[in-house]
């Protein structure tokens, strides 16, 4: 069952990338204590990048078992793979590359190298998604273990910068994306944010995460995260779509919290 959003507003920018990567070691940390694995789904973007340095960069990043972390993407940009504007390779400089992680773990979707059209790309993503849920179900011994496996593995954290028009992942305002009910990743044309070729999880992909974490920075994104949380129509404002089933987080700083709603201010920001 998806909950209501809970914003948590820090004062800056650089306080806010501590506080979510803080937040990140533990909760992969719980989860590894829990699963004995932990899976992250990485988002691009200034919040997104940032905050992995600052996981670098933090004493405690050793308390996670960096080789039992499983890393996908929720979007990428469809280029070739050494490209500087792919998000995994920003990642791997970001992170990926100072940590002792499982290369096996590693789930970049594919480049403009590998396939001719974004299409072919999203489709390899979702197979991949696919085949790592049926390896989790074959690997799970409780009880409770479901009788078929789905499409997708569990998700633990989803991590979603906000576009200053409401873009999420790769889903932007009233494209086919955004509006897409049965595939877990689509191939995008025409994306309004360069590069214009890209692949991305759906929004039915992301709400299957156990938590959502909405990571946002900037003036520029306050009108967005404003209409977001006041509960606009995601076709239009696609950051108003993503739901976790256990939690759904706004982790953001004061300039992109100046347009959210009073009340929610007061409702959340204290217990946040
Ligand atoms: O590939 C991308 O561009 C990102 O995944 C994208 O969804 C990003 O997270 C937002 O555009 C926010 O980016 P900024 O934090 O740089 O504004």
């Amino acid at each position: 069952m998806s909950v209501d959003p809970r914003v948590s507003i820090h004062p800056d920018s650089s306080v806010l990338m501590a506080a979510i990567a803080a937040r990140l070691i533990t909760k992969l940390v719980d989860v590894q204590d829990k699963h004995g694995e932990a899976t992250v789904v990485l988002t691009g973007g200034t919040v997104g990048i940032g905050t992995l340095k600052a996981v670098a960069d933090s004493p405690a990043a050793p308390a996670v078992d960096w080789s039992k972390v499983n890393f996908w993407w929720g979007d990428e940009r469809f280029v070739p793979a050494e490209d500087a504007d792919r998000n995994t390779r920003q990642a791997s400089e970001a992170l990926l590359s100072h940590l002792p992680v499982d290369p096996e773990r590693i789930h970049a979707p594919a480049s403009s190298d590998d396939f001719a059209t974004p299409e072919e790309a999203a489709e390899d993503y979702a197979r991949r998604l696919r085949e790592a849920a049926q390896a989790e179900h074959a690997a799970d011994m409780s009880d409770d273990r479901p009788d078929q496996p789905g499409v997708l593995p569990r998700l633990d954290v989803v991590l979603l910068g906000v576009g200053p028009d409401a873009h999420v992942a790769s889903l932007f305002p009233e494209q086919g994306g955004i509006r897409e009910k049965e595939r877990t990743v689509v191939g995008v044309r025409n994306s309004p944010k360069p590069p214009p070729q890209r692949i991305s999880l759906t929004l039915p992909a992301i709400n299957t995460a156990a938590e959502v974490w909405m990571v946002v920075a900037g003036e520029d994104k306050a009108g967005a995260v404003g209409l977001a949380l006041a509960g606009a129509n995601p076709v239009q404002v696609p950051a108003a779509g993503p739901r976790g089933t256990s939690r759904t987080l706004w982790l953001i700083d004061e300039n992109a919290a100046s347009r959210v709603p009073q009340q929610l201010v007061r409702k959340y920001a204290a217990g946040a």
